[in-house]
């Protein structure tokens, strides 16, 4: 059984829609010799015979290598770039070694939704390799990004009724409100460095994550605390992190996989030690409280971390997978993507007016955010979303293994091939969306008494053009948590500073680390509004 994402060869005069709807007839159990039967002159063609970099640019391992510099001018965290040149040298769909195996690279929406839809119970990304391999040197359980299959599922099923739940979420905006002013309180500080900014926008994340982990403030934003040796170390330790198992999935290092004394294993290894040891001495007081039988339990979710441990059912090993797959998640996407906001509002000041007035209407001069106030900032929310569909946070999209074959711009695509889907372009392609290059958050704005532009009714608008979060059963599992960091840090900001930028800023050079930051920490100007 096949099935078919954009078809671009079929007849001249077959609409996508068309083809794609037959293409859903097709799955419903119709045999691939059927479906090219139905489509006559359509011509669907070998992987093999898919555009992209060719010679020895088609070799396992060689072949990722020579597309980075020094055979390229793309480093890993050009990755985004890199991809962008070779669409615009193959077209919307090719092929390019990541690794031992090829990866196909659509930016088309309608191959999204066609994968996602059929992506099955277990939805399947390229696994974390380095956490796997670091899971199964040290004996531990493996941790969402390292398994898939029903064992994947077991440890979903068992934490996505905790944190996707809107109540598990609101349950911490109280605390969110006191970190968000921490960070604002911080953040007015004029002596502050650019890296400074940069790094403090870290030390947000972080303590946003945290409280959500382990309910309790972590230090990180309170100025006689936040530059200990053993905080920085932790900071040094989950950045490191990050970017390892991002140069790994990328297939630019692979000694890791032969032996466990390799440099670059080693220092992921040590790191990731630390975050574990580190997370122990949080967890440890949590433990002690839930084996305490003098203390009254609340029926609500009281915190994260403690229902994981007595209503999932979870053990500790499970807990601590789940605790390391959130701070290392966690923390440089809020971070980035709330920096990548701030340079937005900075430089569409009408629309940071107009976020800051529905702040002041809605909170207050000083107040903290509550639950009603958080469900009616539309206008922020619009510009959260807007900001990510400019600068898309991943620098392409969302990744799946195929589970079925599949046909992806005419060429049929095996089944267990890597699918990279090219959000990024396709969140800017103007198919999909009217004047893609300008921030507009009035796009995202529905009829609710708001001044609606008229492309927010826009047909164009593919749902699967726009997806910051992944999709289905394997989206993102922070994303409630995230949003509502962002929306409380960046209202809070809003309440009580106005952001600026010098214009020679303009033009954004983005990298990816892997999420998305400015090439170079940029300087904001924080300044008190006006009573
Ligand atoms: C703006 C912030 C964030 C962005 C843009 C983001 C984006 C993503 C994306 C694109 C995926 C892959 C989804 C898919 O394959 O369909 C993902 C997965 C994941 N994210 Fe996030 N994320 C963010 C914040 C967070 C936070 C705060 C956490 C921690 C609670 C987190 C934890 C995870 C985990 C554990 C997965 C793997 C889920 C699985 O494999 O089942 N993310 N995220």
């Amino acid at each position: 059984m096949i099935i078919m994402g954009t078809a671009r060869h079929v007849p001249a005069n077959g609409s996508l829609v068309t083809t794609y709807l037959l293409a859903r007839c097709f799955c419903d159990g119709v045999s691939a010799a059927k479906s090219r039967e139905v489509l006559p002159t359509s011509k669907v063609l070998p992987m093999r015979l898919m555009p992209g970099p060719s010679g020895l640019m088609k070799l396992p391992y060689i072949g990722t290598a020579l597309m980075f510099a020094p055979f390229s001018r793309h480093s890993p965290e050009n990755f985004g770039a890199l991809v962008a040149d070779l669409h615009e040298k193959y077209g919307p769909v090719f092929k390019s070694r990541l690794g031992k195996d090829y990866s196909v690279h659509t930016d088309n929406a309608e191959d999204a939704e066609a994968i996602f839809r059929n992506e099955g119970a277990f939805p399947l990304r390229r696994l974390m390799t380095l956490s796997k391999v670091f899971r199964e040197r040290n004996g531990l359980p493996p941790a969402l990004g390292t398994v898939s299959g029903p064992a994947w599922q077991e440890l979903r099923s068992a934490i996505n009724p905790l944190l996707m739940k809107p109540s598990v979420c609101i349950h911490y905006l109280p605390a969110q409100n006191h970190v968000a002013d921490d960070f604002v309180n911080q953040l007015q500080n004029p002596t502050l460095s650019p890296d400074a900014q940069s790094e403090l926008l870290f030390k947000f994340a972080l303590e946003s994550i945290g409280v959500v982990c382990f309910n309790q403030r972590l230090g990180f934003l309170d100025p006689t605390t936040c530059d200990s040796p053993d905080r920085l170390e932790l900071l040094h330790a989950l950045k490191l992190c990050l970017k390892s198992i991002f140069l790994a999935m990328l297939g630019m290092e692979r000694r890791y996989l032969r032996t466990a004394d390799d440099a670059f294993y080693r220092s992921y290894e040590n790191a990731m030690k630390l975050i574990r040891q580190r997370a122990m001495i949080y967890v440890r007081k949590i433990v002690q409280d839930v084996n305490r039988t003098d203390l009254e339990r609340p029926a609500q979710e009281s915190n994260l971390l403690e229902s994981m441990l007595t209503k999932g059912n979870l053990q500790m090993e499970k807990v601590l997978a789940i605790i390391d797959s959130m701070l290392i998640g966690g923390t440089d996407s809020t971070a980035r993507n709330m920096t990548l906001l701030i340079y937005n509002l900075a430089m569409n000041p009408e629309a940071q007016e107009r976020a800051a007035k529905e702040v002041h209407e809605l909170v207050g001069l000083n107040d903290p955010i509550t639950p009603e106030a958080l469900a009616k900032l539309v206008y922020l929310k619009a510009c959260v979303k807007e900001s990510m569909r400019i600068n898309f946070p991943l620098a392409n999209g969302t990744e799946r293994s195929l589970n079925i074959d599949t046909v992806i711009g005419g060429y049929l695509v095996p089944k267990g091939t890597s699918v990279i889907m090219s959000s990024s372009r396709s969140s800017l392609d103007a198919r999909y969306f009217s004047e893609p290059k300008k921030f507009l958050p009035e796009r995202w704005l529905r009829r609710e008494g708001e001044v609606v532009r008229q492309d927010s009714e826009d047909k164009k608008c593919h749902p699967f053009a726009y997806l910051p979060f992944g999709h289905g059963a394997r989206g993102c599992i922070g994303r409630r948590f995230a949003e509502m960091e962002i929306y409380v840090g960046t209202a809070k900001l809003l309440q009580k500073l106005k952001i600026t930028v010098d214009p020679k800023y303009e033009g954004l050079k983005p990298i990816y680390t892997p999420f998305i930051t400015p090439e170079k920490p940029i300087p904001f100007i924080f300044t008190a509004r006006q009573r």
